[in-house]
């Protein structure tokens, strides 16, 4: 199975860097990980309405350019979905037995994602109604996705 994050803008925090690395490092043994970032767009303090839509429309073509036909896309929204571990775990495998087998998550930048990325992903996950770092989204959602693997195999971790 090959996972892929994709995220606007770097990681720069060491303390993030180091999780991601990680959790990347833990994963290995169950699918094959790739973190891909595309730049952000410089957003002005006092951007309008109109000035951010243009900024996260340009990140979104950017995102969209680097999505597969055949990948099984979930967006990290807040307005998502929200589930436990164990569904989460549940969904990968459902789509894995429904023969997807390129998973890509999506990680919004400072303004989040644009509707066109939300409209392209066949899965909107929420993890809770609080706005969370976009840094610290990747860490998480590494973490529960080495979490869903643990369940699937029926090891000892999800507790
Ligand atoms: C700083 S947030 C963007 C905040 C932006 N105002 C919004 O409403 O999306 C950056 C990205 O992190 C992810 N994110 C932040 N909080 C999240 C949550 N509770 N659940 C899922 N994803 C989240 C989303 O992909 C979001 O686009």
């Amino acid at each position: 199975m090959q996972i892929n994050l994709l995220t606007v803008g770097k990681l720069k925090e060491k303390y993030w860097v180091g999780a991601v690395e990680e959790y990347k490092k833990r994963l290995s043994s169950y699918a094959k990980v790739s973190v891909v970032e595309v730049p952000d767009e410089p957003t002005p303090d006092n951007a309008s309405a109109a000035q951010e839509e243009q900024i996260k429309r340009k990140e979104a073509e950017k995102l969209l350019a680097k999505v597969g036909e055949r990948d099984y896309v979930i967006a990290l929204a807040i307005e998502g979905k929200s589930i436990t571990s164990e569904e989460f775990a549940e969904q990968i495998d459902r789509m894995a037995g429904q023969g997807y087998s390129t998973f890509t998550f999506v990680i919004g930048g400072s303004l989040g994602l644009h509707e066109t990325v939300l409209q392209r992903a066949n899965y909107k996950l929420s993890f809770s109604k609080f706005t969370f770092p976009h840094q610290m989204v990747r860490a998480i959602l590494l973490e529960q996705v080495y979490r869903a693997f643990r369940i699937l195999r029926g090891e000892p971790y999800h507790k």
